[in-house]
């Protein structure tokens, strides 16, 4: 198995058409190895949003190729591409998406429902996301009925449940205060380190990102620093 996750060579984004086109991400490269930390950071409208979905599948690049796990994406037909985004990634975005009067157990279960995973089974692995997130008393609780943190760590269960190899997080302590956050952060974090997740950071968080092992800065939709180029040059 390739030891990279993800390889991309020179993708890029346009939006809109005529007069409107913009140019959102342009001949970006970026390789991320099993088991890296990275944090993507830039100012507001730089692209980071922009490229992790076009690196977790959740769009597509005009321009370049994407590999993952090395699989040529630009082979792939959509339900193909959902599976393998299913199969690979999980996903932690600041606006939680639990689904309101369901059970914290549903929700975090959601994505083996989705991809046809048997109730029991279901039910086994739901537990034990929620067991390592220490919400197992959370589990017949409705998902609204908790706090900040709690969902976020409900989000992370969820995104836990199908053992992706990377898990995205789009500003995950965006919604949170100081203390929650940290929480939040430190869980995200100790997925990477004990486990060996993959871990994908957007932030605008400068402490979060200074404790990822590797800074992606864009700018206007272009890299202007990698930490791991840089270590490679030296
Ligand atoms: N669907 C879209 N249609 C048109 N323009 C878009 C679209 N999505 C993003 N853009 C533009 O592309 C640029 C990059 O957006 P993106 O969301 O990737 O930036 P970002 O760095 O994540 O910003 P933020 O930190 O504010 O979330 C911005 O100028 C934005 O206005």
């Amino acid at each position: 198995m390739t030891d990279l996750v993800i390889d991309a060579q020179g993708i890029g984004k346009t939006y809109g058409k005529g007069s409107a086109r913009f140019t959102a991400l342009a001949d970006v490269t970026v390789q991320i190895r099993r088991g890296e930390c990275v944090a993507i950071v830039g100012k507001s409208g730089s692209g980071k949003s922009t490229l992790m979905h076009l690196l977790a599948l959740l769009d597509q690049p005009d321009t370049g190729t994407l590999a993952i796990e090395g699989v040529d994406t630009r082979a792939l037909n959509a339900r193909r591409t959902s599976e393998l985004r299913n199969r690979t990634f999980g996903f932690v975005f600041q606006q939680f998406f639990l689904t309101p009067g369901t059970s914290v157990l549903d929700n975090v279960t959601l994505p083996l429902e989705i991809a046809g995973v048997a109730p029991r089974v279901r039910r086994e692995r739901g537990r034990a996301a929620l067991a390592q997130l220490e919400l197992d008393d959370k589990a017949g609780s409705n998902a609204t009925d908790l706090s900040g943190g709690q969902k976020q760590r409900v989000v992370i269960a969820r995104a836990l449940v199908s053992e992706p190899s990377v898990i995205f997080a789009d500003e995950p302590t965006g919604n949170l205060d100081t203390a929650t956050g940290a929480v939040v952060e430190e869980t995200l974090l100790r997925l990477n380190r004990e486990q060996g997740i993959t871990l994908i950071v957007v932030t605008h968080d400068e402490d979060l990102a200074a404790r990822c092992d590797r800074q992606i800065v864009l700018r206007d939709g272009r890299i202007v620093s990698d930490s791991a180029r840089e270590e490679v040059a030296a």
